[in-house]
């Protein structure tokens, strides 16, 4: 009560324009030290131009940014920026590195003359070993191209914690994160802010991990602060919801809306695994949890890229296996990958392009019609996509668009089989409602839905069974009606906080 605020940084009036598109009209945002402060707002709303403005990796057009020291004297923009860690929704990461010298970076950028060895790997394994001791234990020589999506996420956070940094910027960190490393993130994240005054800013639409780590928020609106360092907790999801202009699409009531769930007659997907047999009539929407090892070697199989024959899918117009990803889709086996960055989106390629990547796999046409551009409309408009023209490169749209992009692909493509990895990654809870409804709706028309989430509320919102997979990665049981609860899947994953 009445202590002065200790402010870190302070960003008042900021604008930003790209072309005739203006993202930012006047964002005010200040962040106190040592706390950790939920950045909300919808897709597009401007959240990341003001992070990259802030690290100073995009220029502004007007407005002030003021950082202060610890001791509240001012300084100077360069040295405030070298203060800050930032981790962006896609990984920035130097793959022909190891784990420790990827850690070991920001020495480098702040400065430090020799690179040494020991004690680089040193302080890459503390860092690390605050979210996985054993993925600290085995990986700091490993090259970065060769790990997972989801293991690069936990260097490029364990990179920000070690930097030594007085303010952290997250951008959907826990988009690749099991439910307990996310835990054990937050737990590392309260302890510092505690103990050694950081601040923490934090980006994401996941409504209840706000919650868990968030005190302060701050919600911008079509490049607007419209709620400028609110306590969470005097905000209930409708406020925050309605803030964000988003009150429509979050209340598409699922059970209200979606087609009533039914068995559909026809031939089942039967997948199998060493004394494991799983029958998947059309329709089914089939959840799978856990952490990714176990499901990646599945979803491999499912989608014509197994290098091991551990599973195998067949149905009675399959062959016994897939011989390419490009077969699979052929035969009706959909695939939207959870590497949004490196293997879903076609970086050089226009939004069309992108938008329509799947329907000329599946047709096998190479060239740009005149119907495919009103194709291309019609699938944007159903996800309400907003780009300035289909001609534009994907990267003039933000991270949840780009996601939008993704789902497009497969959006109303007859398939027989869909198989998501973590499809609403980033995207903000108006539109994850309604992708719910357009998922059920494909289920409903007799595709089989398998998705992959590490978000097990949305797991259990959306699927009629869960397939979990324990941290060794081995199936450890499905579950399905009245047995479906967090309880029962973190008991299954081996994930009980
Ligand atoms: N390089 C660019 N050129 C043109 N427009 C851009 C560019 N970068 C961003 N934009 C536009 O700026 C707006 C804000 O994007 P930004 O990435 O800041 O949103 P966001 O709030 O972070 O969204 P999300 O939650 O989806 O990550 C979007 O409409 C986007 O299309």
């Amino acid at each position: 009560m009445g202590t002065a605020r200790q402010i870190v940084v302070s960003v008042s009036g900021l604008t930003k324009a790209y072309g005739a598109t203006s993202v930012l009209k006047g964002v005010d945002f200040s962040v106190d030290r040592g706390e950790v402060h939920a950045l909300l707002g919808g897709n597009g709303a401007g959240k990341s131009t003001m992070i990259r403005i802030i690290t100073g990796s995009a220029a502004k057009d007007a407005g002030d940014i003021v950082f202060h020291s610890p001791s509240g004297e001012l300084r100077t923009e360069a040295e405030g920026r070298r203060k800050i860690a930032v981790v962006h929704q896609e990984l920035a990461l130097l793959p022909h590195l190891t784990v420790a010298e990827n850690i070991a970076l920001p020495y480098f950028a702040n400065g430090a003359a020799l690179f040494n060895r020991k004690r680089a790997a040193g302080q890459a394994y503390d860092a690390l070993a605050m979210i996985d001791r054993e993925f600290a234990a085995t990986s700091l020589q490993r090259l970065i191209g060769d790990l997972s999506l989801h293991e690069g996420q936990m260097v490029e956070i364990a990179r920000a914690l070690a930097s030594g940094a007085e303010l952290i910027l997250l951008d959907e960190p826990t988009a690749n994160l099991t439910a307990q490393e996310t835990d054990r993130l937050f737990t590392v994240l309260r302890r510092l802010t505690r103990e050694s005054g950081l601040s923490v800013v934090f980006v994401s639409h996941r409504m209840k991990e706000i919650r868990q780590i968030a005190n302060v928020c701050t919600i911008i609106r079509d490049g607007r602060t419209v709620v400028d360092r609110a306590a969470t907790a005097s905000l209930t999801d409708a406020d925050i919801i309605e803030k964000m202009g988003q009150t429509a699409t979050a209340h598409v009531s699922e059970r209200a809306a979606v087609p009533t769930r039914r068995a559909l007659d026809g031939e089942p997907l039967i997948i199998k695994e060493n004394g494991f047999r799983l029958e998947l009539r059309p329709g089914t929407i089939l959840g799978v949890a856990g952490a990714p090892a176990g499901p990646s070697t599945l979803i491999a199989t499912l989608v014509g890229a197994a290098r091991s024959r551990r599973w195998t899918v067949s149905h009675a117009s399959w062959p016994d296996s897939f011989s390419s990803p490009r077969q699979a889709a052929r035969l009706g086996s959909g695939f939207i990958t959870g590497d949004r960055s490196h293997k879903g989106i076609l970086h050089s390629l226009p939004i069309i392009d992108n938008v329509l990547a799947s329907r000329r796999v599946v047709r096998g046409s190479k060239v740009t019609g005149v119907h495919e551009q009103t194709e291309c409309l019609d699938l944007m408009q159903a996800l309400k996509v907003k780009a300035a023209s289909i001609w534009n490169l994907p990267n003039t749209l933000s991270g949840g668009t780009q996601q939008k992009l993704l789902l497009a692909r497969w959006l109303g493509l007859p398939s027989r089989l869909l198989v998501l990895e973590e499809p609403t990654r980033g995207v903000d809870i108006g539109t994850k409602r309604e992708i719910y409804h357009l998922i059920r709706q494909m289920a409903a028309s007799g595709t089989v839905i398998v998705w992959w989430s590490t978000e097990n509320a949305e797991l259990l919102e959306v699927c009629d069974r869960v397939m979990a997979f324990d941290t060794e990665g081995r199936c450890a049981g499905v579950i399905e009606n009245e047995d479906l609860s967090e309880d029962r899947l973190a008991e299954l994953t081996g994930m009980a906080a």
